[in-house]
């Protein structure tokens, strides 16, 4: 692989997470090194990919991708809706017309594609990437899909002769922005150490947890907590505020305790208003329930909230509400029956 002897990112933190301890209730195969207390070592100017190609510039790759541009990097962007390429282009990058073309000019692949669809259809389609990649090469699947989406993918690529990374992100569009993504990365080990400075560029930390799925797999469990998070918080501001409680004041109240978390901060002052500037489209956050509930089904875990919780997010979703922040949720339960039926 083509390294670039001429680029060094300004900074390149280093905070591969190297110590916590396996969770008991991900499977492990003979592969699985998740957490080893190997720490990455520090990025050289030596050890960056020269071309970087990136395909799929929606709310989270188009940020991964200005990112990359800003420090420097040599960046080649495609989307399917060529408009979006436009701000990047400005910025710097180059243009192609198909993923078979971007990754037969670059020396490492990122994808950030919407579901386990796109991401097949853009890897393994026709004008895929599949058909433009090769030995030497890498490619880096940053969706979120489910570990058998990963899998197949990461096959397809592998039989042309390049390398296959899984790495799924922790963080919305405002740590994509900022460059404080989290990765969940599994598959090819020299390719993740390839790509671990630009990883440094988009994100705060990562975490190789080996084979491919294991990335896939985390990512959902997160999601899946998440989401069921959510749902939860919705329901107890709606009956706060239907008792006569200040709901601002809830939020405030578990912002402080034991149940704190960012997303209640961030997003609980908006939810009070019925605003939902959209991060995380509700669609995504519906897929990610989906997947994560067909793994638990994989090895029979039962997983009651996750199922109530997605199916609130499948009403919201019939209601319209795909495409604003899954924090709309709670609109799924301010829906009143028009004609309650009689029994
Ligand atoms: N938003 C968030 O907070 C986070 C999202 N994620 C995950 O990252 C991925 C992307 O999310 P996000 O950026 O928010 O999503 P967006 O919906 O904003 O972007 C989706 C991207 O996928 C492309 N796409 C969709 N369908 C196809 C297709 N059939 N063929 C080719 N390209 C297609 C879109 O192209 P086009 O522009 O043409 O529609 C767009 O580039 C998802 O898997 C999501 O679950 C992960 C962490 C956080
Ligand atoms: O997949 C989306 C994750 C959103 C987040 O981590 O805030």
């Amino acid at each position: 692989m083509a390294m670039c002897s001429s680029f060094c990112p300004p900074q390149v933190p280093n905070h591969f997470r190297g110590t916590t301890p396996i969770p008991s209730f991900l499977p492990k195969p003979p592969s699985f090194k998740a957490f080893s207390s190997q720490t990455a070592t520090a990025s050289t100017k030596d050890e960056f990919p020269a071309r970087v190609g990136f395909l799929g510039l929606g709310i989270m790759g188009s940020p991964m991708a200005q990112n990359l541009i800003k420090s420097g990097c040599d960046v080649t962007v495609w989307n399917r809706t060529k408009s979006k390429c436009d701000p990047l282009i400005s910025l710097g990058a180059k243009y192609k017309s198909s993923p078979e073309e971007v990754a037969a000019s670059c020396d490492v692949t990122f994808a950030m594609l919407a579901d386990p669809e796109s991401a097949v259809d853009v890897a393994c389609g026709k004008h895929g990437a599949a058909s433009g990649i090769g030995p030497g090469k890498g490619y880096v699947d940053v969706s979120t899909v489910d570990g058998a989406t990963s899998k197949l993918i990461g096959e397809h690529i592998k039989a042309t002769g390049a390398l296959f990374l899984e790495a799924p992100v922790s963080g919305s569009k405002k740590p994509a922005e900022d460059g404080q993504l989290i990765f969940l990365t599994g598959g090819d080990k020299s390719l993740y150490e390839t790509v671990a400075p630009l990883l440094d560029i988009m994100g705060k930390s990562r975490f190789f947890l080996g084979s491919v799925g294991n990335g896939a797999a985390m990512k959902l469990v997160v999601n899946m907590v998440m989401g069921s998070m959510m749902a939860s918080f919705s329901e107890g501001l709606l009956l706060g505020e239907k008792v006569g409680l200040d709901p601002d004041v809830i939020v405030e109240v578990i912002s402080q305790g034991a149940i704190s978390a960012p997303m209640f901060s961030m997003k609980g002052p908006s939810m009070v208003k019925s605003v939902y500037p959209t991060a995380f489209p509700l669609k995504h956050q519906q897929k990610d329930l989906r997947l994560a509930l067909g793994l638990a089904e994989s090895v029979s875990q039962p997983t009651p909230i996750a199922a109530a919780a997605n199916e609130l997010y499948k009403v919201a979703k019939s209601h319209g509400l795909s495409d604003h922040d899954f924090s709309a949720v709670i609109e799924a339960l301010k829906v009143k029956m028009q004609d309650p039926p009689e029994y």
